[in-house]
């Protein structure tokens, strides 16, 4: 084969990239590629997707090749790129989005090859059939089992050398100022190797402390592809790797019922209220529960919330304030880095209890899990100072005081 593109998404690394090792051993020169769509907004997400390309323009560079960047519609601008260096084929990472399953349906109709690739997941989305029937696993753990024994592809190396050929326009990757977490393979591969030998014998003791912040961290990374699920799955802790399988989980449902990010999975007959206030109020981290207001503050400054957090400050939107679950995704995926549409609705209706929750009416109380899991209220105090002065207990509970906290609302809810 003479030239391949590599149509990079969200799949932004060298390790263990099944396109971009299949390119580079088949064919004689081989075109990286990432479009920037106007179109799709990365907003808060935007300086780490370019801490990204950069990043693997360099990785690339190293092995002699190059990440052309371009800007415009996906398919339009690849097929461009296509027709200027008589490109015959496009290689591509395999999505579940309904973006970009559209975009993989418009480049059927085109006239090249177009050929897609596992990577995104631990076990493609559509590889496992429940025994009884059906598309797609609704329930968590026959898939966890079914996923624990299912065979997995070979893991990849990175190409040693990518033949781009010289003399084409590389492209510019807009300068940008960073925002939370820097992006990037390598930033990735640091963080994974430091966090594993630290952290993950003790993830299954510690990775519910708020405050003890001991999660690997790395949801960003995998948003954008900067690490291989398949690679972190091989790190032998169970524990760990579960969550990994909830990641898989949650993709294959997305494949299985695209509209998860818009409609009930399980449809319910719920009233929910409009009330903005109170939503905004939720959104800025000024509900008047500590724990809740810790979490959502953690999201404005961070762009990330550790896992506990967004059960309890997910549950006291739809539970406590009866707003529509759509009305929390929507906030969510605009400020997480790892915000994406198969995790964050999979993971919003589950709490909403419209998902695949075997228990539709759990509900979480925001004092038991603040006492639970933030004993100290240690985590409370990072992120909500108004209370920082607040001894022992009391910081979960200002509305015990005698007089209110300066600045501090108190409670939207009964508590
Ligand atoms: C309301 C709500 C919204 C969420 N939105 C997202 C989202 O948009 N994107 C996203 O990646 N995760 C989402 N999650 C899942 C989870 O909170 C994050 O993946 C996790 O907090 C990331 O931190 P970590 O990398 O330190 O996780 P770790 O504890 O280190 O876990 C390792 C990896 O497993 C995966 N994982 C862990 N928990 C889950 C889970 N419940 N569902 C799916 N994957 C999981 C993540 O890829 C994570 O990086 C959401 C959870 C809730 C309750």
């Amino acid at each position: 084969m003479d030239t391949v593109i590599v149509l990079f998404t969200r799949d932004l690394r060298v390790h263990d990239h099944p396109a971009l090792a299949a390119a580079c051993a088949r064919a004689r020169q081989v075109l990286p590629l990432f479009v920037l769509d106007p179109a799709v907004p990365a907003g808060r997400r935007g300086p780490f997707l370019l801490d990204c390309l950069e990043d693997l323009r360099a990785s690339l560079r190293a092995r002699g090749g190059d990440l052309l960047v371009r800007r415009g519609d996906v398919v339009e601008e690849t097929m461009r790129l296509a027709s200027e260096t008589s490109a015959t084929a496009v290689y591509a990472s395999a999505d579940v989005s309904s973006l970009a399953r559209r975009r993989q349906e418009r480049f059927g109709a085109e006239r090249i090859e177009f050929r897609r690739f596992p990577g995104l997941t631990v076990i493609p989305p559509d590889l496992l059939r429940p025994a009884g029937g059906g598309d797609h696993y609704r329930v968590f753990t026959p898939y966890w089992r079914a996923w624990s024994f299912a065979p997995r592809r070979q893991m990849e190396e990175p190409p040693p050398v990518v033949p781009t050929p010289r003399g084409l326009d590389p492209g510019v990757i807009p300068p940008h100022e960073p925002y939370g977490t820097r992006g990037g393979e390598s930033a990735a591969r640091e963080r994974m190797s430091g966090w594993m030998r630290l952290c993950l014998d003790g993830y299954a003791e510690g990775h519910d402390d708020l405050a003890g912040d001991r999660t690997s961290r790395l949801s960003p990374y995998l948003r954008f592809g900067c690490l291989s699920p398949l690679e972190l799955a091989g790190c032998g802790n169970d524990d760990y790797v579960r969550q990994l399988c909830w990641r898989d989980f949650h993709y294959q449902v997305a494949f299985a019922f695209p509209a998860l990010n818009r409609r009930d999975y399980r449809p319910r007959e719920i009233t929910w209220r409009e009330d903005e206030d109170a939503a905004q109020a939720w959104r800025e981290g000024m509900t008047g529960v500590p724990i809740v207001d810790a979490g959502m503050r953690q999201l404005l400054a961070e762009g990330w919330m550790h896992n506990r957090a967004r059960m309890i400050t997910a549950s006291y939107l739809v539970r406590q304030l009866r707003v529509d679950w759509r009305v929390g995704a929507a906030h969510f995926f605009e400020l997480l880095l790892d915000g994406d549409v198969a995790n964050n609705s999979g993971n919003w209706q589950w709490i909403a209890g419209t998902g695949n929750d075997t228990r539709p009416n759990r509900s979480f109380n925001p004092l038991r899990q603040a006492r639970r899991f933030d004993p100290d209220g240690e985590y409370v105090r990072r992120y909500v100072p108004e209370l920082a002065g607040l001894p022992g207990g009391l910081v979960h509970e200002p509305w015990r005081l005698p007089t209110p906290v300066r600045g501090y609302p108190t409670p939207l809810t009964r508590q």
